[in-house]
């Protein structure tokens, strides 16, 4: 079946009445069952080095690591990455919209080199950039996801691992014995699976569960179709899906609700973080289910296309939410000066998806550490020059709109 098309999209909602089960999943998502006994496709290039001519040697910031990674990245797994759903309206809105803010720098505060760490939930982060979820890191760099949170270790950030991860969360955490690690969980509809991710979450150290709920279905992704990607190469899959001999689906069911959330909040008694809240509605309704706070997020563009830029959303969710709990947000950001809007804007800290991913894939572990280096070093030479001790100064009087 091509997942991708409108009309197969179509044909496997009703469907939901047997989502939960895993052989209506196998259907839905054939790349997501059992990735040992399927064809291979060609392995992942990332061996061979950058050709592109605008591929920099020397990356030296987010976007100039994208055209490094783009060079090394079989074109499939590049568009993955890179691609979002529809039109990608929303991808190029989510980057575009921090052009429209300007910052307006407060002066003569005598105020000493600034403070970059942040108190979250789970723990503090020495920066406000965390590493947000991305699925399959072993297709970009052959350790995959331990590789990225040893970067994220040496940084002192967090990393939130993807319930799609390539590594198994247990095998990332003891990869990366420093790190702070959030597991992103996508709520199965068998809540007794979701429970056996939850406990597996709970004894790898995990110090937050990310319930990213902007998922009840998949993106429709036109470059994914374009490609045929279903599925991925022999020898890797998603390994927190592991069930005995096999290896479960992803299902991402509409049957999914609040009821969901409240039977996750009994689950754990780890903090409980909501991911891909956009609606303030929803922002509010979540405060009554003991979230512990909000990741203002529309999966970098891959989900409902046309759905806002996050940072433009980013205000009405913080008045929202009143301070009750901490507001993140992910989408677009690729600068220090992006942060340090978002940040004015009422965020507690923001993350970084496709940054991370082409740092590892142009360097692995090492090009990891750089994204996050510049972007650590970035932030605090804007605190700087916005007359910043730390992230606590800032505030929305310092963010402009403009009409470009
Ligand atoms: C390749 C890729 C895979 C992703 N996988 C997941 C995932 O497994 N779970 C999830 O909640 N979000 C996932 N996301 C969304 C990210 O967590 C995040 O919301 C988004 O990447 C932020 O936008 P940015 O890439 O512009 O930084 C993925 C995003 C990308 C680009
Ligand atoms: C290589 C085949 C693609 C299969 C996709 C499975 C979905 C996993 C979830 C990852 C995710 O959230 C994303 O945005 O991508």
């Amino acid at each position: 079946m091509d997942a991708g098309t409108p009309h197969a999209a179509d044909e496997r909602s009703p469907h939901m009445a047997d989502a939960g089960t895993p052989h209506a999943a196998d259907e839905h998502f054939p790349h997501v069952t059992d990735a040992r006994t399927r064809t291979a496709p060609a392995t992942p290039a990332t061996s061979a080095a950058p050709t592109a001519p605008d591929a920099p040697a020397e990356p030296r910031t987010p976007r100039e690591f994208e055209a490094t990674a783009r060079a090394r990245l079989a074109p499939e797994h590049y568009d993955y990455f890179a691609g979002g759903a529809g039109d990608e309206v929303t991808v190029r809105a989510n980057e575009a919209a921090f052009g429209r803010l300007s910052l307006l720098p407060r002066v003569l505060r005598g105020a000493g080199r600034p403070r970059t760490d942040v108190t979250l939930p789970g723990g503090r982060a020495a920066m406000p950039v965390l590493v947000a979820p991305t699925a399959f890191h072993r297709l970009a760099d052959p350790e995959g996801e331990r590789a990225t949170a040893r970067a994220a270790a040496a940084a002192g950030t967090i990393m939130i691992v993807s319930m799609a991860s390539t590594v198994a969360v247990g095998d990332v955490a003891a990869a990366a014995p420093g790190a702070t690690l959030w597991f992103q969980l996508y709520v199965q509809p068998d809540m007794a699976f979701t429970e056996t991710l939850v406990r597996r979450a709970e004894a790898a150290g995990c110090r937050a569960l990310v319930v990213t709920v902007d998922s009840p279905a998949r993106g429709l992704r036109d470059r994914e179709r374009h490609h045929g990607l279903q599925d991925l190469p022999e020898g890797m899959a998603c390994e927190n899906l592991r069930d005995g001999g096999r290896v479960r689906p992803i299902v991402m069911s509409p049957e999914i609700s609040w009821e969901h959330i409240g039977l996750l909040r009994e689950m754990t008694r780890l903090p409980i973080v909501l991911k891909g809240v956009t609606h303030p509605a929803d922002a509010r309704l979540a405060l009554g289910h003991g979230v512990s706070g909000l990741l203002v997020s529309n999966h970098g563009g891959r989900q409902l296309d046309t759905v806002p830029a996050a940072v433009d959303l980013l205000p009405e969710i913080v008045a929202a939410v009143g301070g009750a709990v901490p507001v993140l947000m992910d989408g677009g950001v690729r600068r220090g000066t992006d942060v340090l809007k978002a940040l004015a804007l009422g965020a507690r800290a923001v993350a970084v998806g496709r940054p991370v991913i082409w740092g590892l894939a142009a360097d692995g572990e090492r090009g990891v550490t750089r994204v996050l280096d510049l972007l650590r070093a970035e932030v605090e030479h804007a605190l700087t020059l916005c007359g910043c001790a730390s992230v606590h100064d800032l505030d929305p009087d310092m963010v402009r709109r403009s009409c470009r």
